[in-house]
């Protein structure tokens, strides 16, 4: 049976952790098994209950107090998911299986892992391998949908890790709840842009100069092309917002396709084979 994974990343502090914590409590409420793992060797904070730690492997610490090594932060950061990838084995030895596994997968924010370094790219491999079928959710913060610019931005980093990394993919827009009326209101614009047009309006009063603007629009007509990046807005305050979110996850990996379907339990048969002895049935 496959087994099933949603890689978590995105840009540093998009809200990835905060993700995985909803997202596990979430399943808790309506009685689904999630696990989740931290691949985060810096990750100093998170509130969920961790399945298995990278920092067990090895930590950011380590790699920066090395003296022969010299690593400062993100040299740091890069160096211990090498050494993850040389050391799969670990991981194999974590994921040990369930019924119905799905496996959330709280990773580092730094997006040159998504970019070009071929660690994400292996990793994602291996889980095949071991029989997982893996989604990518990339979360953006919705401050970048402040300004068009930065939307391009975001939106052809999506781009690239979606066309790096080959798999199944999800954008989703973090911290809804901090944007003000205005920026709600103007949200739908970003959430299926045609990012050409969208700039045209926007840069009307030239604050940055012709060659910023039509960097952009070439960014922008780049994106059109490909028509592969749109948003969908999370807001946790939302049950109903998680859910649909949850939903087109399963989608896009068939989560339960393969799943033998499970009896329904008679709700007014008592528990058990034997003779219910002082429970009265109420038919004599
Ligand atoms: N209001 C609000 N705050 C959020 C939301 N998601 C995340 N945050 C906050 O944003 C900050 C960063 O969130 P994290 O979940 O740690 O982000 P991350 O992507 O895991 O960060 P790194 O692991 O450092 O890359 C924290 O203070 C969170 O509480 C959200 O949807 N709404
Ligand atoms: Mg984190």
């Amino acid at each position: 049976m496959p087994r099933y994974a949603q890689l978590v990343i995105g840009p540093a502090g998009s809200g990835k952790s905060t993700y995985c914590s909803k997202l596990a409590t979430h399943c808790e409420t309506i009685k689904r098994q999630v696990q989740v793992i931290n691949l985060d060797p810096a990750a100093e904070n998170f509130d969920y209950p961790v399945h298995a730690d990278v920092r067990d492997l090895i930590q950011v610490d380590d790699a920066m107090e090395d003296t022969s090594l010299n690593f400062g932060p993100n040299g740091g950061l890069v160096f211990c998911m090498e050494y993850l990838a040389n050391n799969f084995d670990w991981l194999h030895e974590q994921l040990d299986e369930h019924e119905d596994d799905f496996f959330l997968f709280d990773c580092p924010g730094q997006i040159e892992l998504y970019t070009h370094i071929p660690v994400m790219k292996q990793l994602v491999g291996k889980l095949q391998s071991w029989d997982f079928r893996v989604c990518a959710v990339f979360l953006l913060d919705a401050q970048f949908l402040v300004d068009a610019a930065k939307f391009v931005s975001g939106s052809l980093t999506a781009l690239s890790t979606m066309v790096n990394l080959e798999i199944p993919h999800i954008n989703i827009l973090t911290k809804m709840d901090l944007l003000n009326k205005s920026a709600k209101k103007h949200i739908d614009r970003y959430l299926e842009p045609e990012l050409s047009t969208l700039l045209l309006e926007e840069f009307q009063d030239e604050e940055f100069g012709p060659k910023f603007q039509s960097l952009n629009k070439a960014m922008a007509q780049l994106l059109d092309d490909f028509s592969l990046v749109h948003f969908v807005p999370l807001d946790y305050s939302d049950e109903e917002n998680i859910n649909d979110v949850l939903i087109q996850i399963d989608m896009t990996i068939q989560y339960g396709e393969d799943m033998e379907p499970k009896e329904m339990r008679d709700p007014i048969e008592p528990d058990g084979d034997e003779d219910p002895g002082g429970v009265d049935s109420g038919y004599d």
